[in-house]
């Protein structure tokens, strides 16, 4: 058990990487996929089930859990970890990037962002400071730095605007945030898809100094041609020796494409979320549920899945409760997904480690153009 923060990277392949976070809550291997569970549930799941996946660490939200129940109330009763039965390492994001795409009433100025809530309308301030506090109180491993992350579409003008302001705010969270042996503090790069705005939130990143830094700003609709294209260069401008987390990341092949680029940390609602409206992610590709093609299917949905959903039941149970709207709908199929994403980074990590991730990337594209699915 190690009572500080550390990377060890164990392997490379190409850009590629892989190795192990260790923090005094357990180890990370990376890369790693980290299920979201914003207001403190992975949606549809219990925490033992969540681990069962192959998780070794998960999301919650500032935005979210300020609101509700509040951070005071999760730090009076021991924190996000006792509180949601979650004992391994948790990262929680800094509020901004909720505030500007969920809140009402927002009014950004230098000191931070003014906004109402989405629950009830009350009024709430988050700046910098407010949100290393609100992360300290949940008891969060991994803190992310206070940004806002520019929304589509924004002239270049805009975007050098908005990533000086994080850079700004950046400097203002590693302030806040003190010395926390064992608790990390990560960057996030912004500059949209214009190089010489990356390279200079890069640098004042590096300047300022983090325990890991997180690509952010991608993920918000520029597709996936044009964050490839930001990820062929990007990773490279932070440093080596630190975790690299892309913020927001996301449909299988995108995952694939961002280890290949030299990504060490990725999140996305999609397993979770795309499980309750009863879409399955397999090794062959998306599989829709509410299809009525599954309607006397007897197969389990991939045969080669190890997950209580393909172990014990049929397609045609599945399109069944799906239709049905039933609990364990959202249940099973979040299971797989999230089991399905777990398979897909360990399968990763072996790859990288045995210096064979082109041959691994091929399978997985080859899979799934073979179709019949
Ligand atoms: C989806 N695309 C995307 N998400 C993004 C998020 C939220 C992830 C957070 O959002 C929650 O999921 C709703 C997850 O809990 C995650 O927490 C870390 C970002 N957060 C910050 N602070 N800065 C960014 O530049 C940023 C970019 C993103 N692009
Ligand atoms: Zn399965």
């Amino acid at each position: 058990m190690t009572a500080r923060f550390q990377f060890q990277l164990a392997a490379t392949d190409g850009r590629a990487r892989t190795g192990v976070i260790s923090t005094p809550r357990g180890e990370i291997r990376t890369p790693a996929f980290m299920p979201v569970g914003t207001a403190a549930t992975v949606k549809a799941m219990m925490p033992e089930s969540v681990r069962a996946t192959g998780a070794d660490i998960l999301l919650g939200n500032t935005y979210h859990l300020m609101l509700r129940p509040t951070a005071e109330r999760i730090a009076a009763l021991g924190g996000l970890h006792r509180f949601m039965n979650w004992e391994r390492p948790i990262l929680t994001d800094s509020g901004g990037f909720q505030v500007m795409s969920l809140s009402g009433l927002r009014k950004l100025t230098e000191e931070g962002v003014r906004f109402s809530s989405h629950v009830d309308g009350s009024k709430h301030m988050l700046t910098p400071e407010r949100s290393m506090e609100i992360q300290r109180l949940l008891g969060s491993d991994i803190v992310m730095c206070f940004d806002e992350c520019p929304a589509l579409p924004a002239t270049e003008a805009e975007v050098a605007k908005s990533m000086q302001l994080s850079m700004r705010w950046a400097q203002r969270s590693r302030d806040a945030f003190g010395d926390r042996p064992g608790h990390a503090l990560f960057g996030i790069m912004q500059g949209g898809v214009t190089r010489d705005l990356r390279e200079e939130s890069a640098a004042k990143l590096r300047e300022i100094g983090f325990d890991g830094y997180a690509v952010g700003g991608l993920a918000v609709g520029e597709g996936q041609e044009a964050m490839f294209g930001v990820l062929d260069y990007a990773p490279g401008l932070l440093p080596e020796d630190k975790p690299r987390y892309l913020m927001g990341v996301g449909k299988p092949d995108d995952i694939v494409g961002a280890v290949e680029r030299g990504i060490d940390m990725m999140d996305c609602v999609l397993p979770s979320r795309s499980g309750r409206t009863g879409q399955a992610w397999t090794r062959r590709g998306a599989v829709n549920l509410k299809n009525a093609r599954h309607k006397d299917d007897p197969r389990p949905l991939d045969e080669a899945c190890t997950c209580p959903a393909c172990r014990n039941y049929s397609r045609a149970y599945l399109h069944h409760v799906v239709k049905a709207d039933e609990i364990i709908g959202s249940m099973l199929l979040t299971w797989h997904n999230l089991h399905y994403y777990q398979d897909l980074m360990q399968g990763l990590r072996d790859a990288i480690a045995g210096q064979r991730l082109a041959g691994f990337v091929a399978d997985f594209h080859a899979m799934r153009a073979a179709g019949d699915i």
